[in-house]
């Protein structure tokens, strides 16, 4: 392995996850909430840290760097070189490329978020192209909770006017089964959130 490769990885890992915290705590209180509320969720969090390599690929139109997904956890913190390549999915279904700003982070909210959140902040549906000329680097930072913790609307988001729209779901499972079928890519569909979706007809 490179030399220093290990320390910076640390290093940059220690950084963006103060970062993430920080953010995390702008989220809560844009939500009405303490800033700490969410804290006692991330006491062991299971957060990862991904380096991926884009190659460049000779029929680009048929190929995908990430297929659609949602991020699962609480937010993302993505770093990206100039060359572009991720997409987000408009309401109208229609996917836009987010331009790569210099200095900069895409932030994402994540899956855990939507749900807490009681569907205020929407987890975005994203990909990444690749094109037949330049290889591509990114490093997203996954912020996710603990093992143990259980992950369902915020008490203070739910009312008479506003019931839950999602039962509660332990993450440690929700996250092993989610990475269990992408790896071995089974061919049904994925885990999502909307499979803890309650309906709100009655009638159904
Ligand atoms: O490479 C990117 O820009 C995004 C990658 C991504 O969406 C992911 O790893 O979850
Ligand atoms: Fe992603």
């Amino acid at each position: 392995m490179a030399c220093g490769y290990r320390e910076a990885c640390e290093k940059y890992a220690e950084a963006v996850e103060k970062l993430s915290f920080r953010l995390l705590e702008l989220i809560s209180r844009s939500l009405g909430l303490p800033a700490d509320y969410f804290n006692s969720k991330f006491e062991e969090h299971t957060s990862v840290l991904r380096l991926n390599h884009y190659s460049p690929c000779p029929v680009p139109e048929l190929a995908l760097g990430v297929g659609r997904h949602k991020d699962p956890g609480a937010l993302t913190v993505l770093a990206q070189d100039e060359v572009g390549g991720l997409q987000v999915k408009r309401k109208d279904g229609e996917w836009i490329g987010v331009k790569p700003i210099p200095d900069s982070f895409v932030i994402n909210v994540g899956d855990c978020m939507q749900v807490w959140s009681n569907d205020k902040y929407e987890s975005v549906e994203h990909r990444v192209v690749v094109n037949d000329k330049k290889e591509r680097f990114s490093v997203p930072f996954f912020l996710y909770p603990s093992h143990y913790v259980m992950v369902g609307p915020v008490p203070d988001f739910v009312n008479e006017k506003n019931p839950s729209r999602y039962r509660e779901f332990s993450w440690g499972k929700f996250f092993k089964r989610k990475r269990d079928s992408n790896f071995k890519n089974l061919g049904t569909e994925n885990l999502q959130i909307h499979h803890f979706y309650i309906s709100q007809n009655s009638s159904e």
